[in-house]
């Protein structure tokens, strides 16, 4: 058998294939950045023709880095941002309107509608998640609603619907398939039958006709075409799920957090989903063939990295994101300045859709060092906020936090976290864990790897960072600031 897998990972702001070697190393990485368009003020969408090119691109070219052909390569696995919604056309496979992505607000209006009637929480019972402008079933019914005609075709049979793992397998394979961790970010999936919920697709307005059949994330989907002809897709997982594979994190109570556009806490939590009062995401972590699936809890915070491209794109601050390190270490600390970056509103654990950023604190005394620095603490406080919510809900005390993401590059922020955290963060010697958590579905899929125990023993720290100073009272002025973010939007 060949004895490497290729891992395509779609994420917000750029598609990526590796491909890993059966000792789950890195043999070779292909890359493209992706174009972010919006259109107005909260509204982010990505051109789901491109993400599919982009996919095909980095994948025939991440396989001939590594000096294979499509023949030596045992499995795809697909990992992808969550939560954006594509419309396709079934026959053609040609897209029907731009993907709305897991960032954009534009639905705060149906989300409104949904929550009087009920509140909230009305929907948290089945689907696990809180009425939010976030998830992907409000952004389908958005689309189906607005573009003329498109909602009989979609009954009639002739469009297909789904997240980005479902769009890639589509053109993949030709099948349309979603895998169970993706479902759980529709808010049209009941946790507890891993299945579309009749009520959720009544009262959210999407017909069952447009969406894809739910399968593990561990299974063999098809084989794909064209140039990568023969090769199974045999995995998907949400991004924040696959990182969480990657990193190993099998049994209840162990968890990891990802740093990327936005930044990701989840726990294992086992085979039960628990129910979240703390204002964290109940979602299935994965679910390997027919086993039974396994839950996490998730602390889901839209804004870390993000943050730091506006800071280089909007405001011109720095030139490129490895730039903040530099500068934000010109200072000492942020004097006293707090930066909110509630750009989508807040999400974990707050889920105000009325919330938008704020920078408190500004004195004369503020130089954009203090206000880079307060970037990167931005992140480290809102990962405090989730890691307090998660001890709350599971009771389970964090000793460490085992961190991935294109941000964890950037010591200074790992530093701070741990201080800001009050627990050491440990970064793995194969910081790509979201790639390696599909890579490491597929090989399961084709027998590349026996179990799980397997990958375990792949595992390794690179980095350790302690906490060195106590911030718990800079917390309480992070919250202060918080509040002030709340309420802008009427
Ligand atoms: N040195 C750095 N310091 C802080 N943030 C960084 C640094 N390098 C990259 N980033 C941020 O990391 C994010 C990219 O991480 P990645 O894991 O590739 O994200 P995604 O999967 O969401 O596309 C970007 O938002 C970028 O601003
Ligand atoms: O693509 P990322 O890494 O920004 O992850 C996005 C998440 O899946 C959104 O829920």
């Amino acid at each position: 058998m060949s004895l490497h897998v290729a891992a395509i990972d779609q994420g917000t702001t750029s598609t990526r294939c590796i491909v890993f070697d059966e000792h789950g190393a890195v043999v070779a990485v292909d890359q493209r950045e992706l174009t972010q368009h919006f259109p107005r003020p909260g509204w982010v969408e990505h051109d789901a023709g491109e993400i599919w090119r982009d996919a095909l691109a980095v994948t025939t070219g991440a396989i001939a880095k590594a000096g294979l052909t499509a023949k030596d390569v045992a499995a795809i696995g697909i990992t992808n941002q969550r939560e954006t919604a594509v419309l396709w056309d079934r026959r053609t496979g040609e897209p029907v309107h731009r993907a709305i992505v897991w960032q954009d607000t534009r639905t705060d209006a149906i989300i409104a509608e949904l929550a009087a009637d009920g509140g909230q929480d009305r929907f948290r019972a089945a689907s696990g998640l809180p009425l939010a402008t976030y998830f992907a079933g409000p952004k389908i019914r958005w689309i189906l609603d607005e573009v003329p005609g498109l909602r009989a075709r979609a009954e009639a049979g002739e469009i297909c619907a789904g997240t980005v793992d479902s769009w890639l397998i589509f053109k993949l394979t030709g099948r349309h398939i979603t895998d169970v961790t993706n479902a759980s970010r529709t808010m049209l999936m009941n946790l507890s039958t891993l299945d579309w919920d009749e009520e959720l697709l009544a009262a959210v307005g999407v017909p069952r006709a447009v969406l894809p059949e739910i399968r593990p994330s561990v299974e063999i989907y098809g084989q794909a075409g064209g140039e990568l002809a023969g090769i199974p897709v045999a995995g998907a997982l949400g991004d924040q799920q696959a990182a969480l594979f990657g990193q190993t994190c099998y049994a209840p109570g162990e968890g990891k957090n990802t740093y990327g556009t936005g930044s990701f806490l989840l726990l294992n939590t086992g085979e039960t989903p628990v129910a979240s009062k703390a204002g964290l995401v109940t979602t299935v972590a994965y679910r390997i063939g027919d086993e039974a699936p396994v839950y996490a809890l998730e602390g889901s915070i839209a804004i870390t990295g993000a943050l730091v491209q506006w800071l280089r794109d909007n405001l011109g601050i720095i030139d490129s994101a490895d730039e903040i390190e530099a500068l934000a270490s010109t200072v000492d600390d942020t004097g006293d300045c707090y930066v909110v970056p509630a750009f989508s509103g807040l999400y974990a654990p707050h889920w105000r859709s009325d919330a938008r950023g704020v920078i408190c604190g500004l004195t004369r005394y503020i130089t954009k060092a203090h206000i880079a620095r307060a970037v990167l603490e931005a992140t480290c406080w809102q990962t405090r906020e989730v890691a307090e919510a998660m001890r709350a809900d599971s009771g389970v005390e964090l000793t460490e936090l085992r961190v991935d993401g294109g941000m964890t590059v950037n010591s200074l922020l790992m530093r701070t976290q741990a201080d800001i955290l009050g627990v050491p963060v440990v970064r793995p010697a194969v910081p790509e864990t979201t790639a390696l958590g599909a890579a490491y579905a597929a090989g399961l899929a084709v027998g590349l790897w026996p179990d799980l125990d397997t990958l375990r023993s792949h595992w390794r720290a690179d980095v350790t960072w302690r906490p060195e100073h106590d911030r718990d009272a800079d917390y309480v002025k992070w919250r202060k600031a918080v509040e002030r973010s709340m309420g802008w939007v009427d």
